[in-house]
């Protein structure tokens, strides 16, 4: 587990660049959310998770793919949608793309996001080649959450694909409220079982889980508390992807002085060679961390 000091690749910052990912995500964010409605449908192919893409997967990666891709200082673009990563030119950065996050919930018009990261080196990369990531949240109202140079800035992105900042150098709360656990109850291990009936014991906290993980992640981000989608019975790797969910989202919560974990250390010491590859993911307080690596210990 690893909390505030994130040290991320030290070579120089191509900060320019950044700055042009992040701006592009936040202008095609109204674009994907506008897309939506007539794309809540199965498409015919499958992920290289080997999950049915939604049609809306498929959408917001072209689209996101054509415009970073066109970035100047941008080398390598890779989805979760895609078997491989592209060369998109000669820069330095490479960006890593979870392009609809919770796309599964479209049906029940549940919240969804898009999770970014900057990696200072080719695909796949490494969680510490980490030089910025974040994620759109498309809620009542759409949201971008950025983490850079060590601070978590928060953006209202409006539908003129103008966007403010609203929130800067975000903390996360001291004595989380919520909690959230993914995978089915009975799949769970022993060891995580015990856990979340020792947390849901604390009558200070309650259960906030919504199936999507970026709007899972945004309540322990604004309540404090943690996150979960462990690693399951039938599936001990987990089921959210290293390089497109479990860095970004480890990086931003440890940018917000929270902690990440696989189950016994940062999510940003994960080291799986597969672009596609998978891991339990845990964030949130430190303290809470702590206890879920003890209990699985
Ligand atoms: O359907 P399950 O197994 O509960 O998994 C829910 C998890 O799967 C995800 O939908 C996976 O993300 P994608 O939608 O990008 O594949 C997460 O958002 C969510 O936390
Ligand atoms: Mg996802
Ligand atoms: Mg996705």
């Amino acid at each position: 587990m690893a909390t505030k000091d994130v040290n991320t690749a030290d070579s120089p910052r191509d900060t320019k660049t950044i700055d042009r990912v992040v701006d592009v995500i936040a202008t095609t964010a109204p674009e994907i959310r506008t897309g939506l409605p007539g794309r809540r449908v199965k498409s015919e192919a499958q992920n290289p998770s080997g999950e049915t893409q939604m049609a809306a997967d498929v959408f917001a990666d072209d689209l996101l793919c054509e415009r970073i891709g066109a970035l100047e200082g941008v080398g390598e673009y890779g989805s979760e949608e895609r078997p491989e990563t592209i060369d998109v030119g000669n820069g330095p950065l490479s960006v890593a793309l979870d392009p609809l996050d919770g796309s599964s919930n479209l049906k029940p018009n549940n919240t969804m996001g898009t999770i970014f990261a900057v990696y200072d080196g080719p695909l796949p990369a490494h969680g510490r080649d980490i030089v910025a990531a974040g994620y759109v949240l498309y809620g009542p109202v759409m949201t971008m959450i950025v983490a850079r140079d060590g601070v978590v800035d928060e953006y209202v992105i409006y539908d003129d694909a103008t966007y403010e900042l609203v929130r800067e150098d975000i903390s996360l709360p001291e004595n989380g409220s919520v909690y959230g656990f993914g995978g089915r109850v009975p799949d769970w291990t022993e060891d995580f079982e015990a856990f979340a009936r020792d947390v849901e014991q604390d009558d200070s906290r309650k259960l906030r889980y919504g199936g999507s993980m970026i709007g899972d992640v945004n309540q322990i981000l604004t309540y404090g508390g943690i996150f979960s989608y462990p690693a399951l019975q039938s599936a001990p790797e987990g089921k959210l992807r290293v390089q497109f969910e479990g860095y970004p989202i480890g990086y931003v919560l440890e940018t917000a002085g929270g902690a990440s974990s696989d189950g016994t250390k940062s999510l940003l010491d994960v080291d799986k060679p597969d672009l596609h590859a998978r891991t339990p993911l845990h964030i949130g307080n430190a303290d809470l961390v702590e206890k879920l690596e003890s209990a699985l210990d």
